[in-house]
């Protein structure tokens, strides 16, 4: 028995709902392009990549708000930010962004089993579809929702419940993958077992301090005995 099997009662979960940034791929390289062409474009020095990765996790006006309170530069500026980030991250989102080790034999592996799978992530579709056409994975989610696509993102459950209806599946049989308090939360919040990975974007909060129910250095350990 594996990992998973241990944890749904000797079961795999019929569902299992994927974050995507920080989770399945390491993006900030080119978010971190995105964001410092925005400061730029304002008059502002850029951030660099370790303080962008700071400021992921909580979707792109988060993101870009915080980059705007950084600089300094009044919250007004914040739609104009937003058009200058959306131009450069569309020019830039498949550049250097790769999947982590083990996430593409993770997907395979579930699918093999014929586990289903979504991805619930607080990036826009509008990026998170090309990513994931770019990088071979598009095909194994029966859906794709993004931060716009529901009321409330992560850490409202809205988006966890959305996938879970639209493959009938209750939250006893689903498992979110995430890496920081925001899947976490939502997870909770929708009343479904949580494995965290520990390589992520967690926001200065390592995930082993918000009490998943397992955690991974690699999603392939999901499969180990
Ligand atoms: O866009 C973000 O801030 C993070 O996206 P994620 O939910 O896939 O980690
Ligand atoms: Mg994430």
């Amino acid at each position: 028995m594996n990992k998973l099997q241990r944890h749904f009662g000797g079961q795999l979960p019929a569902l299992v709902l994927f974050d995507l940034d920080g989770t399945l791929i390491d993006s900030v390289p080119d978010i971190a392009i995105a964001t410092d062409t925005m400061l730029k474009a304002l008059g502002q020095a850029a951030a660099g990549e370790p303080l962008v990765r700071s400021w992921v996790g909580n979707g792109a006006a988060t993101l870009v708000a915080r980059a705007l309170a950084h600089a300094g530069l009044p919250a007004q500026t914040q739609e104009q930010a937003m058009t200058l980030w959306r131009a450069a991250y569309t020019l830039c989102c498949t550049r250097e962004t790769r999947l982590y080790p083990g996430a593409r034999e993770c997907l395979q592996q579930l699918q093999a089993a014929d586990v289903a799978m979504a991805l619930v992530t607080n990036k826009p579709v509008q990026f998170a579809q090309p990513i994931l056409d770019h990088l071979g994975i598009a095909q194994y989610f029966r859906i794709v929702l993004g931060g716009e696509c529901v009321e409330q993102k992560k850490p409202a459950p809205d988006m966890l419940i959305e996938a879970m209806q639209d493959a009938n599946v209750t939250a006893q049989h689903t498992l979110m993958v995430g890496d920081s308090a925001a899947d976490i939360n939502a997870a909770k919040a929708a009343g479904v077992a949580v494995a965290a990975v520990t390589y992520g974007y967690d926001n200065g909060a390592p995930v082993a301090s918000l009490s998943p129910d397992l955690t991974v250095d690699n999603l392939t350990e999901l499969f180990d005995r």
